[in-house]
């Protein structure tokens, strides 16, 4: 008899880690005069190369979640691992490297450096990185070429539509190409046909082996992505 075979193996996935693997995430926030318990309790695993949606009601701790898992918040209680790294617990400058390394991050409203060009948007993160600027430019057009938008190299964001801007914010995420891709509300600004042509979008990097963790309200878009998280009250109803 053969001995047993390592879980990975007989998955016949991966022997890789986790692209992300959180483990009884709490965190409270005392602001208020009552503490609101944003995360009760959260345990969540994607595999690389997963496109998941998180979903769940106004309040329920989405973006919280998404927030500690980009390190741009910390748990209480838990433990927070992205691609075998353990990030909870670190400090900021750790963090921050980690982050310009590991994570690309999609706003809502996109966030972006409203007086600079689309490219000098893409430029400045791999610079940051620590790249040359020709290494960075050449870079950040071939993320514009990826993305559709090489003809608005030289615009800045307050010309374009909103669809371009989140177009412009993704190609902003990709350019440091992060193992890892969160998106908080990435169509909640738009109209529900621009909304469609950013989860296509998504659809497309997910098949290129991109990860994707996106956090929506709109039950079409999650439709689109692998799998949907629901989440409730702090905690994910559905692992
Ligand atoms: N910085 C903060 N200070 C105080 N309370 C906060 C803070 N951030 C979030 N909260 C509270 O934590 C709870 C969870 O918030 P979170 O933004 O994670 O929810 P959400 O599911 O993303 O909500 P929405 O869908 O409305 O964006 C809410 O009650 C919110 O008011």
């Amino acid at each position: 008899m053969s001995a047993p075979q390592p879980a990975a193996a007989i998955d016949g996935v991966t022997t890789e880690p986790a692209a992300v693997r959180v483990r009884g995430a709490r965190r409270t926030f005392t602001a208020d005069l009552a503490p609101v318990r944003a995360l009760r309790g959260v345990d969540l695993d994607v595999r690389q190369g997963e496109f998941v949606a998180v979903t769940g009601p106004s309040g329920c701790g989405k973006s919280t979640l998404l927030n500690v898992i980009a390190g741009l918040d910390a748990v209480d209680e838990g433990t927070i691992e992205v691609a075998g790294e353990r990030v909870d617990g670190r400090d900021e400058d750790w963090l921050a490297r980690f982050r310009r390394g590991h994570i690309g991050f999609v706003f809502q409203f996109f966030n972006l450096l409203d007086g600079v060009s689309a490219l000098d948007n893409l430029i400045m993160p791999g610079v940051l990185a620590g790249m040359k600027r020709r290494a960075a430019e050449s870079r950040a057009r071939d993320v514009l070429d990826l993305l559709g938008l090489s003809d608005r190299a030289e615009q800045v964001p307050a010309v374009l539509s909103g669809g371009q801007r989140q177009r412009l914010a993704i190609a902003r995420a990709l350019v440091n190409e992060p193992t890892l891709l969160l998106a908080d509300e990435p169509t909640g600004a738009l109209d529900s046909e621009g909304g469609l042509e950013i989860l296509e979008l998504f659809r497309r990097l997910h098949g290129t082996g991109q990860t994707i963790i996106m956090v929506t309200h709109s039950p079409e878009v999650a439709a689109g992505a692998g799998r949907t998280v629901r989440m409730r009250d702090g905690r994910v109803e559905t692992p």
